[in-house]
């Protein structure tokens, strides 16, 4: 039995007085027996944040880090130093990140690894572009990102690491994928790990949708067979919404 997550990435938003309001605001209610809550911010928040949920079952997650765990590497931040600070989760790939700082294949293999390293668990991204979708290559682009990301993991990383299918024309576009259509690749995806893992780590790994989901819609993602949860970007950055988005994953 997979444990749904919800996962609100609040992307470059919120200073640090706004983060512990928020905090403040969804302690309680954003906190639902069975489901996993994390709320993944900038780097400037996560001492605050890590501060302002304890005792509270609602975890802290970085939304990037670098591969190595230190040296020469202006502006950058390491699993090592995500650790030391309490931090639980971290968001591995995400298209923003491939699209606007150079993020490869390759790179998100390594930041994989240097999470474990850490004990730090990632949220990976795989989706592709809208033109993917329509030359219908959106399976083989979750192929290949997939298998990148996890090369070289072991059986036990690999059934600890969640996944997020993110299609990219749907995220921030209010253009969300059919809960089926995401199903079916969020099954898909499953079926890769199978082939990497066997069937014990396929049915282990967590696997979300993300892209555009909302309180409206995260229960017809959760009633689907494969989706394991959601990653949410917009509807996350309001406290009320965030309460619905946990609550309607149950
Ligand atoms: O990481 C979250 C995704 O990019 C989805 O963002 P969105 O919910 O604003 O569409």
């Amino acid at each position: 039995m997979r444990t749904p997550i919800i996962a609100g990435n609040w992307k470059m938003f919120k200073t640090v007085p706004e983060a512990k309001a928020f905090i403040e605001e969804v302690k309680g209610k954003a906190e639902v027996e069975g489901v996993e809550s994390v709320i993944c911010a900038p780097f400037t928040n996560l001492p605050a944040l890590v501060e302002a949920v304890k005792g509270t079952s609602i975890k802290i997650g970085a939304q990037n880090l670098h591969f190595e765990d230190n040296g020469a590497f202006t502006g950058e931040i390491s699993g090592e130093m995500l650790k030391g600070l309490g931090v639980d989760y971290v968001i591995i790939g995400h298209s923003e990140r491939r699209a606007y700082f150079a993020e490869t294949d390759e790179t998100v293999n390594k930041k994989m690894h240097a999470a474990f390293r850490h004990g730090l668990t990632p949220i990976v991204c795989v989706g592709e572009k809208l033109e993917e979708r329509e030359a219908g290559q959106t399976k083989d682009v979750c192929k290949v990102q997939t298998e990148a990301a996890f090369q070289g993991l072991s059986a036990d990383q690999a059934a600890e690491a969640v996944i997020a299918y993110e299609p990219i024309w749907a995220i921030g576009t209010g253009k969300s994928s059919t809960a089926q259509d995401a199903n079916e690749v969020i099954s898909y995806i499953r079926d890769l790990v199978k082939g990497m893992y066997g069937e014990d780590v396929a049915n282990k790994v967590r696997i979300q949708y993300g892209g555009s989901v909302k309180p409206e819609n995260v229960a017809e993602y959760m009633g689907q067979s494969d989706i394991d949860g959601a990653l949410v970007g917009g509807a996350s950055l309001q406290p009320a919404s965030y309460i619905q988005l946990v609550q309607g994953a149950k």
